[in-house]
């Protein structure tokens, strides 16, 4: 069954399987204690957890893929990677799903996946457990066509053990799993933006929107998730520190829910092999049923002559 069920859904049941696994290692190394925190630039950190979630997640995949293209945040590493990371199953009731058309045929060489293996690093670091998530894009040709968002402390103040932590999934054209989609609330306007990256261009944004409460909260896929569960109506961030990989997987999963993802000057991103990874535009989410044009339509002049 597993050998032929469509590429697109092997991806994603076996990026299942490969993100919950990388969720217990990155609990295990805050409940060890040792960070091992390395500054790869300004306001730019990265842990033991981050580099061994990526090395969980690359080698599962890519023993299972090895003609796909995977791009990972933390760069290639040659330790030797523990037996225990690696995890070859696939998630059983997603190979059951009916694949539209258009994905049905797609080849190895047409897709990329996109890695970030620990998106909030910042807020990692800082005890902000419920803002980490794990994030695993797949693209095809240009587009963002899967993902899937573990969320690794989901309940950790209520629940204990196998219960903790939770993965919701969206692919175009099929839908989304894992959570409940629901709308933010009518007749107000409540964005979510950085806490951690902002600047006076980023506060420009959001003044000029007027919103009614802002969220500032860490990490891409935490955000996103705010949107889809009809916490907040819009992400705002008019600047250019997010990648591809911080985009992918999110936007794949709110599209799949009727959301839209563009950089501040309403263009899509590009998420083919060859494409520069950082998102230079800045990043503009809505939920689904928000006019994503009204937001675009009301940017201040800055943030055009800011952002690429
Ligand atoms: N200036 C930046 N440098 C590095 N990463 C950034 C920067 N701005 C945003 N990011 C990435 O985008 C995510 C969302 O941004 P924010 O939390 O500021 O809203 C961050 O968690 C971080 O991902 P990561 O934690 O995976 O490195
Ligand atoms: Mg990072
Ligand atoms: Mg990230
Ligand atoms: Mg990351």
């Amino acid at each position: 069954m597993a050998q032929s069920a469509p590429l697109i859904l092997r991806l994603v049941a076996s990026s299942i399987t490969a993100v919950n696994r990388a969720g217990k290692i990155i609990r295990d190394i805050m409940n060890e204690g040792d960070l091992g925190i390395v500054e790869k630039g300004k306001n730019d950190l990265q842990t033991e957890a981050d580099r061994s979630a990526q090395r969980c997640i690359v080698t599962s995949l890519s023993r299972q893929f090895p003609s796909v293209t995977i791009i990972g945040e933390e760069g290639p590493s040659n330790c030797e990677v523990p037996a225990d990371w690696v995890v070859t199953d696939s998630d059983p009731q997603i190979l059951q799903l009916t694949c539209p058309k258009e994905l049905l045929d797609v080849k190895d060489h047409e897709v990329v996946i996109w890695v970030d293996p620990l998106d909030g690093t910042s807020e990692y670091t800082q005890g902000l457990l419920d803002h980490v998530t794990v994030l695993v894009g797949i693209a095809v040709g240009d587009r963002a066509v899967g993902g899937v968002i573990h969320q690794p402390y989901y309940n950790y103040k209520s629940a204990s053990g196998d219960d903790v932590g939770r993965t919701l999934w969206g692919i175009t054209g099929i839908g989304t799993g894992g959570f409940n989609p629901q709308l933010p609330p009518e007749g107000k306007r409540i964005i979510t933006t950085t806490r951690s990256h902002s600047n006076t261009v980023v506060q420009a944004a959001l003044d000029a929107l007027q919103p009614d409460e802002i969220l500032r909260v860490g990490g891409a896929g935490h955000k996103v998730m705010l949107l889809m569960e009809g916490k907040a109506h819009a992400y705002v961030f008019a600047s250019a520190g997010c990648k591809r990989w911080d985009t992918c997987a999110p936007e794949a999963i709110l599209v799949a829910t009727g959301g839209c993802l563009t950089d501040m000057h309403g263009n899509k991103y590009c998420y083919n092999k060859d494409t520069c990874h950082q998102n230079v535009g800045g990043v503009l989410a809505t939920a689904k049923g928000q006019d994503h044009g009204w937001y675009l339509r009301n940017l201040p002049d800055t943030v055009h002559q800011t952002l690429v």
